[in-house]
């Protein structure tokens, strides 16, 4: 403790048990537990698990005043032994440790994300958000597999080139699939005891299973990322692809400093973020049967502003305010990722009195963030898109500090998502174009009695959804299937 920091107290926080600190406190759906300690311990909470520094950033207020305005200090990840280090060579983006190697990474990334950048996507978001609403109206029954399929499509299509992948189960989308949801699971469930205890990682492959088989994984998709990645940038010499992320890089490669390897890891963790947009169309989908009223007001707008003789599009996003409220709305009530991604600090700091150590690991608890009464009202807890309009029903910036988002979704400081304004495009066309096609209708049970709908949560590990539900979906006007056939013929013609 240097003078500087002496006589400073850590925060306040929930009392320890000895070695283990907090960690049995520690739950699957630890945003609920941290919420509750707000009230009895204040915005910042400090945990010790077993050893390791912890503090949970209960308000915006704080997690701004750290994360965003000391972005130099709070901009590192937590060293996980085996995400960071055993699996992905401190190479995957969202977990790479502040400095070059991340800054080189994240230059890139930008070039190829950022507003503008992603204008050049919106072709192959339509055509994505067309064959959805097509898959929806001839199999609605599977609308969890469409969604989930779409969205990796177009994620897959922006950062490598792929040509639309026809069903959930292609080898591409599997391999991004199976990757994420394996570390993950490896990282945070199977492995979790070696992160508070490291030295239990020298332990043989064969006392712990999750080891040889994470490592067997990690060896086999390293490669194919690789080969992935090398066929683009051989495309792009030829003069044969089209525009991608991975091309915007290739073509800069030498400018950004990135070897082969580090594109690659770069780009598939661009991939594997394509589970989050069928996170959130899953939370829009409860939204729109739970709250029938905006969904009737969502299809008002639609009708005055696009009609019922073409799907929407792009060019409509502007005039269509109530329909990106409800995007905004969707990424705020229920947000799926709850506790956002973990931050780390490099310095001792100081902050409201307290002592922050260098090395500490920050956790947004974004759930309590977006349904703080005192920033939203006393009505945070319900979907209500209005909270985001002036009188006039223009989209306003009633939410300091969310960087025009009205929500913390997107999480803070230098590692904001670097993909939010491709998802937020992306959320935009698939939001609209449903509404626009289909009236959504609660599921029902076998003697026609409403199922009874809850927030409740599941948690994949990447992304926290809601309860599936059979919902039912049916066209709002008789000529809208033949108007989406021949969107459909003309999307895939191009
Ligand atoms: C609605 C969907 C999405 C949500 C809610 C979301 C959320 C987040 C969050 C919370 C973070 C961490 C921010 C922080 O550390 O404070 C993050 C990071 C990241 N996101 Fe997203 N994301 C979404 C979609 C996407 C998409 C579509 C892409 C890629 C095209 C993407 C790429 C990334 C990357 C590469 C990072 C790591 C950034 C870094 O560590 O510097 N995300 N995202």
């Amino acid at each position: 403790r240097s003078r500087k920091t002496k006589g400073f107290k850590l925060p306040p926080g929930p009392p320890r048990l000895p070695i283990i600190g907090n960690v049995h406190q520690l739950s699957i759906d630890a945003w609920t537990t941290f919420t509750a300690w707000k009230d009895e311990y204040g915005p910042i909470v400090y945990l010790n698990l077993a050893g390791q520094n912890v503090i949970v950033l209960n308000t915006l207020e704080v997690a701004s005043d750290l994360l965003d305005d000391r972005a130099a200090i709070y901009s590192d990840r937590p060293n996980w032994i085996v995400a960071c280090q055993m699996l992905t060579e401190g190479l995957f983006m969202p977990f790479v440790r502040y400095g070059e190697t991340w800054r080189r990474m994240r230059r890139a990334a930008h070039q190829g994300l950022h507003q503008n950048a992603v204008e050049k996507y919106k072709p192959i978001q339509t055509k994505e958000a067309t064959l959805l609403l097509n898959d929806l109206l001839q199999d609605s029954g599977n609308w969890v597999e469409h969604v989930r399929r779409a969205g990796g499509s177009t994620v897959l299509g922006v950062t490598y080139d792929i040509p639309t992948l026809p069903s959930v189960n292609d080898t591409e989308l599997r391999l991004i699939y199976d990757f994420t949801i394996h570390l993950v699971n490896t990282a945070y469930v199977d492995s979790f005891v070696v992160e508070f205890f490291p030295w239990i990682r020298h332990f043989p492959a064969w006392m712990m299973s999750w080891k040889a088989r994470a490592l067997r994984w990690s060896q086999e998709s390293i490669p194919i990322f690789l080969s992935m990645f090398q066929k683009v940038k051989t495309d792009w010499g030829n003069g044969l692809a089209r525009p991608s992320l991975t091309g915007v890089v290739v073509e800069q490669q030498a400018k950004f400093g990135l070897t082969d390897k580090e594109v690659a890891w770069m780009v598939a963790a661009i991939a594997a973020a394509s589970e989050t947009m069928s996170g959130v169309l899953a939370w829009f989908f409860l939204a729109m049967v739970m709250y029938p009223e905006v969904q009737v007001k969502a299809q008002a707008e639609l009708d005055r502003v696009v009609g019922r003789d073409r799907l929407p599009n792009f060019d409509d996003m502007q005039h269509l305010p109530y329909i990106r409220a409800i995007i905004k709305e969707a990424l705020r009530l229920n947000p799926v990722d709850p506790l956002g991604l973990q931050h780390r600090s490099i310095e001792d700091d100081i902050y409201k009195g307290y002592f922050i150590p260098k090395g500490t690991i920050c956790i947004a608890n974004v759930w309590a963030m977006n349904r703080d009464v005192d920033v939203y009202g006393p009505d945070a807890h319900l979907f209500k898109p209005e909270r985001h309009l002036d009188k006039e029903g223009n989209l306003c910036q009633a939410f300091p500090r969310t960087k025009n988002e009205g929500h913390n979704t997107f999480g803070f400081g230098r590692r904001i998502c670097v993909g939010r304004y491709l998802a937020n495009n992306s959320l935009f066309l698939n939001m609209a174009s449903i509404l626009w096609l289909f009236a959504i209708h609660p599921p029902v049970n076998d003697d026609g009695s409403p199922v009874k709908l809850t927030e409740d949560t599941i948690n994949e590990g990447l992304v926290v959804r809601p309860n599936h539900y059979d919902y039912i979906f049916k066209p709002r006007f008789a000529e809208a299937p033949k108007i989406v056939e021949e969107a459909l013929t003309a999307v895939t013609q191009v």
